[in-house]
């Protein structure tokens, strides 16, 4: 099988549908088999078509990504809806949005995919949550899943009802993790620590954890044991943290919240 799809068609190449598909011309990607889509018209990259409005007809095999906002399907839908034909394949990144509502917008469409990817994708180091159900074609899941493969980590998810689920973790982590940056930068401020190297100290210690966490045999829950020196300090720290669940609350707080806005979404909301 090849890498890339005959044809890509991007409606939307905003944050997200920007940072995928500049992973995937940086891995190889030839632009004269992009097109975007977008209101602004604005370039995108050396050889990528941008179109301002919807064109007669797809190219035979394209994939389209869904790139634009959740709430803007039903447009989106009655436009190109008619422009699909039996071999169009789907890939939507709409955030809240079930595959039964695509199934129901594009119904010539056999093979539809659900992403939900998030911003380090860029780096080809995100994480992509995929789903899809049985009318989609073996072959097509194998497609989207090496369209996917070279923007990081990626796991199909067996029950969409889990979906609005791993969207609060992977989808929406990466502002989590960056709310804990600067936390832990400002806090050591509080402390004292002069504020730019609090925010340099912060990052480096987090990319570093991130890191070491991802190559370790060990847990990071050993891992943060091994820190934590008997009679320590770090035993401290970590008492505060995880007293009455404290973070982990937190964090089923934060999650809940995240996945319960994607639920709203998906009504309509
Ligand atoms: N930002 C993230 O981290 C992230 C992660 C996973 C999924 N998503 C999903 O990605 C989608 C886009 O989010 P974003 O953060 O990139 O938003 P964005 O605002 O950066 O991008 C949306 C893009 O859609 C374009 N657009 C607007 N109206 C359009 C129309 N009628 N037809 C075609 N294109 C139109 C805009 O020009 C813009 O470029 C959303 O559905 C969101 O749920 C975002
Ligand atoms: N960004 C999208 C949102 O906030 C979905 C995951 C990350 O809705």
């Amino acid at each position: 099988m090849t890498l890339w799809p005959d044809h890509l068609f991007l409606v939307g190449c905003g944050n997200m549908a920007g940072q995928m598909l500049s992973r995937w011309l940086t891995c190889g990607l030839d632009p004269a088999r992009v097109t975007v889509l977008r209101p602004s018209g604005k370039a995108v990259a050396d050889g990528v078509t941008v179109m301002t409005d919807y064109p007669a007809a797809l190219p035979a095999g394209a994939t389209v990504l869904l790139g634009m906002k959740p709430y803007q399907i039903s447009d989106v839908a009655e436009a190109l809806a008619p422009l699909c034909a039996a071999d169009t394949r789907i890939v939507s990144i709409l955030a809240g949005t079930l595959l039964a509502d695509l199934r129901a917008r594009f119904p010539q469409v056999r093979d539809i995919v659900r992403a939900m990817p998030n911003l380090p994708v860029g780096l080809g180091e995100g994480a992509t949550a995929l789903f899809t159900d049985s009318r989609t074609a073996p072959q097509a899941r194998e497609a989207v899943d090496t369209l996917i493969c070279p923007l990081g980590l990626a796991e199909w998810v067996a029950d969409e009802a889990l979906f609005n689920q791993v969207t609060a973790l992977s989808g929406c982590g990466p502002a989590f993790v960056f709310r804990f940056i600067d936390a832990l930068a400002q806090a050591g401020e509080a402390l004292g620590i002069p504020a730019d190297q609090a925010a340099r100290m912060a990052l480096a210690t987090v990319q570093g954890s991130a890191t070491m966490a991802a190559r370790a045999g060990d847990s990071p829950g050993q891992l943060a044991d091994r820190v934590a020196s008997p009679g320590g300090m770090t035993r401290e720290g970590l008492n505060v943290l995880d007293a009455d669940d404290r973070l982990f609350r937190l964090l089923i707080d934060t999650l809940t919240a995240a996945r319960d806005r994607g639920e709203a979404m998906g009504r309509g909301e």
